[in-house]
C-alpha cells in the first residue's frame, strides 16, 4: 500500500525533513507517526499526496510512484485518500450535509449515489441530527466529525490525518478514535501524525516515531515514548 524507498526530502533552505527514510505499510494498518515539533512528520505525510516531491528515494502509494506522477494525473492519486486536517477546513457556507456531499460532486457523482453514501457517513460518524447546521454551529468535535466523513465518502484505500485531535478534548479525542477505528475496521489503511501520547498509548497501534527526519523506532503495538 504505501513504501518509502530510502526517501530523504531537503527543502530548498536546507532543511532535512527525512533523511533516507525506509518504511512499509500494508492496506488496512492503522499507524501513528509521532516526533517531536520540526521531526519531519508532516513532511512524511505530504509526501504521500504529492504537496511536496521527495529530493532523493521513491514514495509508492497504491501502487503508484508518487514522486514520478504527472502533475495532472494527481487528482486521480488524491481520490483514493481522504486527508484530515487539525484545523477541520470545512467550507463556511456549507451545511455539513452539503460539506460532504461536495466532495462527491467534484468528482461528478449520480446525485442518486451522493444522497445515499452522504446519509451513511454522516450516520457512521453520528451526525445526522446535525445534517443541516453550518460549520459555525457545531463544536470542534462535530466539525471534526464532518471533516472525516467528507474524508471517506468517496471511500478511500487511505485515510491520513495530520494532528486530527489537536483542537479537541480528550473526551472528545477518544470519539474521534472510535471513528477511525470503525473506518479502519472497514479495510481502509489509516495513517495518524499526533502528539496525543494519551491516544497512542491507548490504542495500542502501530508507532513510527522520527526524530530529525530519521525514522528511530517502527513498533507494532507501541506506544507514544520507546519504553511503553
Ligand atoms: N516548506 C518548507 N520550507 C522549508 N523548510 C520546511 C518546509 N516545511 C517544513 N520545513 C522544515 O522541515 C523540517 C520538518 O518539518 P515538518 O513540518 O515536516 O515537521 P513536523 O514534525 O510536522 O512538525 P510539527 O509537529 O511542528 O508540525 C523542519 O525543520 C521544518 O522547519
Amino acid at each position: 500500500m504505501i513504501y518509502f524507498k530510502n526517501v530523504s526530502k531537503v527543502y530548498d533552505n536546507g532543511s532535512v525533513a527525512l533523511d533516507h527514510a525506509n518504511v512499509h505499510i500494508k492496506k488496512g494498518e492503522f499507524v501513528f507517526v509521532v516526533g517531536a515539533s520540526g521531526a519531519g512528520k508532516s513532511t512524511f505525510i505530504k509526501l504521500l499526496d504529492h504537496e511536496e516531491l521527495p529530493t532523493e528515494g521513491s514514495v509508492i502509494v497504491n501502487g503508484i510512484e508518487v514522486n514520478k506522477l504527472k502533475k495532472s494525473r494527481v487528482p486521480y492519486l488524491r481520490r483514493r485518500m481522504g486527508i484530515v486536517f487539525q484545523d477541520f477546513r470545512l467550507l463556511p457556507n456549507k451545511t455539513a450535509e452539503e460539506n460532504v456531499a461536495f466532495a462527491m460532486e467534484v468528482i461528478e457523482a449520480p446525485r442518486r449515489l451522493i444522497k445515499e453514501r452522504v446519509r451513511n457517513v454522516l450516520d457512521l460518524v453520528g451526525l445526522v441530527g446535525k445534517a443541516d447546521a453550518l460549520p459555525s454551529n457545531l463544536s470542534g468535535g462535530e466539525q471534526q466529525r464532518v471533516a472525516i466523513a467528507r474524508a471517506i465518502v468517496n471511500r478511500p484505500l487511505l485515510l491520513i490525518a495530520d494532528e486530527p485531535t489537536g483542537n479537541l478534548d480528550p473526551e472528545t479525542s477518544k470519539g474521534i478514535m472510535d471513528i477511525f477505528t470503525k473506518v479502519n475496521h472497514m479495510g481502509t489503511t489509516v495513517v495518524m501524525v499526533t502528539h496525543d501520547q494519551q491516544l497512542v498509548d491507548m490504542m495500542n497501534k502501530r508507532v513510527i516515531e522520527i526524530v530529525d527526519g530519521k525514522i528511530v523506532r517502527d513498533e507494532q503495538q507501541g506506544g507514544y515514548d520507546d519504553e511503553n
